[in-house]
């Protein structure tokens, strides 16, 4: 019997009916009990409480760090307690300070690892997650002139599919349209057209990430000490195995037909899958199940995220028609150009879209950001010690309404002095920065960081955001484990360092006046929006404009307010080393769809309807699933 994600599937399965039933009930009451009374097992860490029950956090943290952001904390060191345990949220200033500290210090991978309970979900990219992300960044990021035709191609046939005619108005549940999409876009790109179509790979690619959330979510029920007995109850863990399996048995003959083709004709198509092929050492090479998991973790890390955020884009293109006219013009003018949908740059040249995305992304997107755990001792410059064991997260639900961060205000809170870790204060060395990189020192404005740094051209075609982020062999000891892994690794690596230098575009390393120079390219005067309406709108205030009205201030301006640009304070990426290197992809993918649907359709809500809410569980803020708008063909 189906089950809602919630409930626990004890067995056997008529456990839920008769007297079972007051069983399985009497169960639950002891389990959220327990849950509730149980320690949060934190490390103390000496900053003040925001004061809020649990269950707040599990249903409204999206409210609760706002509201402890703005209300109390901003600029200082706070925590709240979690379903998760106990976290210590740090304003973008502290952000600035301790990013670039080395992962021994403090770890993303271990926060993630705890946060999604890998012990038991086993979602870990273990010893090739440098490898995956040196790949997104590099072989994805680079590639997506040359994919953008083929994602058109892939939008054109699912929407031929499953999007009704539209001849009048017609409603669509944009959720569950939206994601089947951007699955079988980002398959297109992962796995190749033979794998992508099948809806066995659709069902997989999509469902491994959810029973990988309901999983966590139920075991977060049962204190530390009882997983290891309730992963039995947890039916979710079962399906994960069985999603590997499935997956599997796509990925393998793929793989050897590949391994074959290389072999004995040299051929070799233009995927993810033949990247990561080329990428892995000789002698893993023929390890499918490493390559079935590492499929399924970008596939988790991508299609959700980049569905929460189109889905997000098409509520709020429906709820404001004057920015589809505006949108629309712009993507006829740029797209119908000759082989407008075909070439490198069209894509970065539709910058209202840009704006657009960004905004949707501000106002609907992650509740926190900057999941990391402290594994050495660290000493912020206000005296807060964070102590081994501390988690931390940045209150971006917070942040990304506060006008100091959005360019409405000129003063903003200065970067304090740089964290020191034990080791240095050990050695009673002064307190110095410790994120040297050059472009990862906060300007004196903001603390904008990294692919601020890239103009839009490099961001969309180049995908790097800093140069501290290009992983050296250095940073990869796991992929560089031998030597004939060293050599696979050095070429991959020398041939990435070429291909960054070659695009880049020369960092800017600390704030100069001369950036900020009027950009002749966004002053046109017969520009709609160079009008008096420069001024963004309130933060509470959805402006579609407002970061594409910023990039007009100047070439720096230009670079900062991108959508893949990164800051301490537009934490939707993250930041530092770990920051998101699929952005770019995603970038590119939404704004394929959009422009599509521009192109094609008017949309509206649904009459007498009002946009529908955003649902937050724990951090994880989504669309509604049940959000519907109407879709009408364009007769042009
Ligand atoms: C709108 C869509 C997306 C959002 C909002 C998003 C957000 C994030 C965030 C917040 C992180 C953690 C960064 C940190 O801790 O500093 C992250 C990491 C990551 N993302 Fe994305 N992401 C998106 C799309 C994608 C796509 C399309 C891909 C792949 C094609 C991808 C691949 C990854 C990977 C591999 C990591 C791990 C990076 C590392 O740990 O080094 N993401 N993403």
């Amino acid at each position: 019997m189906s089950t809602s994600p919630w409930s626990i599937d004890l067995r056997p399965s008529t456990l839920l009916y008769g007297t079972n039933l007051k069983c399985y009930v009497a169960l639950a009451v002891i389990a959220f009990t327990i849950w509730w009374f149980q320690g949060d097992g934190a490390v103390p860490v000496d900053v003040p409480y925001f004061k809020a029950g649990k269950t707040r956090w599990m249903f409204q943290a999206d409210e609760l760090v706002r509201e402890s952001y703005e209300k109390k904390f901003k600029d200082r060191v706070y925590k709240i307690k979690a379903t998760e345990g106990v976290q210590v949220l740090i304003p973008p200033k502290m952000v600035a300070e301790i990013k670039g500290l080395p992962e021994e210090t403090l770890s993303a991978t271990e926060a993630v690892r705890e946060a999604l309970m890998s012990k038991y979900t086993n979602f870990c990219a273990g010893s090739h997650s440098d490898l995956l992300t040196l790949l997104v960044r590099t072989k994805l990021g680079q590639n997506l002139a040359r994919l953008a035709p083929v994602l058109r191609e892939e939008l054109e046939y699912i929407t031929s599919k499953e999007l009704p005619e539209c001849d009048d108005w017609t409603s669509v549940k944009v959720q569950p349209f939206a994601l089947r999409t951007v699955a079988r876009l980002s398959g297109r790109a992962f796995v190749g057209p033979e794998i992508c179509r099948r809806e066995e790979w659709m069902d997989v690619s999509i469902n491994y990430a959810v029973h990988v959330f309901v999983a966590v979510v139920k075991l977060q029920f049962f204190p530390a000490w009882m997983r290891p007995a309730a992963k039995y109850l947890v039916k979710e863990l079962g399906q994960i195995k069985k999603d590997v399996s499935t997956a599997r048995e796509m990925v393998e003959p793929m793989i050897l037909s590949r391994i074959k083709a290389i072999e004995e004709k040299g051929e070799k198509p233009d995927d993810f899958a033949q990247w990561l092929l080329d990428g892995l050492p000789e002698h893993e090479k023929g390890d499918i199940q490493t390559q079935t998991e590492l499929q399924l973790i970008l596939s988790a890390a991508s299609i959700h995220t980049t569905n929460n955020l189109l889905t997000d884009c098409v509520l709020d293109l429906a709820a404001h028609p004057d920015m589809q006219d505006m949108l629309r013009d712009e993507v006829v003018e740029i797209l119908n150009e000759e082989g407008g949908w075909d070439r490198k740059e069209t894509i970065s040249r539709l910058k209202k879209m840009d704006s657009f995305i960004k905004e949707t992304q501000r106002l609907a997107g992650n509740v926190t950001s900057f999941i990391r755990k402290v594994c050495n001792p660290i000493t912020l410059s206000d005296g807060t010690y964070l102590p081994v064991g501390t988690n931390l997260l940045a209150p971006l639900a917070g942040v990304s309404h506060d006008p100091r961060f959005l360019g409405m205000m000129e003063e903003v809170p200065q970067p304090g002095k740089a964290a020191s870790t034990s080791s240095e204060r050990d050695a009673a060395q002064p307190s110095k920065p410790i994120d040297t990189s050059p472009v990862d020192t906060p300007s004196p404005t903001d603390y904008i960081t990294s692919a601020a740094s890239y103009s839009e051209y490099d961001s969309e075609s180049v995908s790097g955001s800093t140069i501290s982020e290009t992983p050296s062999i250095f940073d990869a000891p796991s992929v560089a484990s031998s030597s004939s892994d060293l050599s696979s690794y050095l070429s991959i690596s020398k041939h990435v360092e070429f291909e960054l230098e070659s695009e880049r575009t020369p960092i800017v390393t600390t704030f100069d006046k001369s950036r900020s120079a009027p950009l002749s390219e966004y002053s046109s005067p017969s520009d709609e929006s160079n009008d008096n309406s420069e001024k963004p709108m309130p933060t509470d205030a959805f402006d579609g404009l407002r970061y594409y009205k910023l990039r007009r201030r100047s070439q720096y301006d230009a670079n900062r307010w991108q959508f893949t640009s990164l800051s301490d304070s537009n934490m939707n990426f993250g930041g530092g080393k770990h920051a998101c290197p699929g952005r770019f992809f995603a970038g590119c993918e939404i704004k394929t769809i959009l422009a599509f649907f521009l192109s094609r359709y008017e949309l509206r809500l649904v009459p007498g309807d009002e946009r529908p809410k955003s649902m937050t569980i724990m951090m994880t803020r989504s669309p509604n699933p049940e959000g519907m708008v109407q879709f009408r063909k364009l007769h042009v």
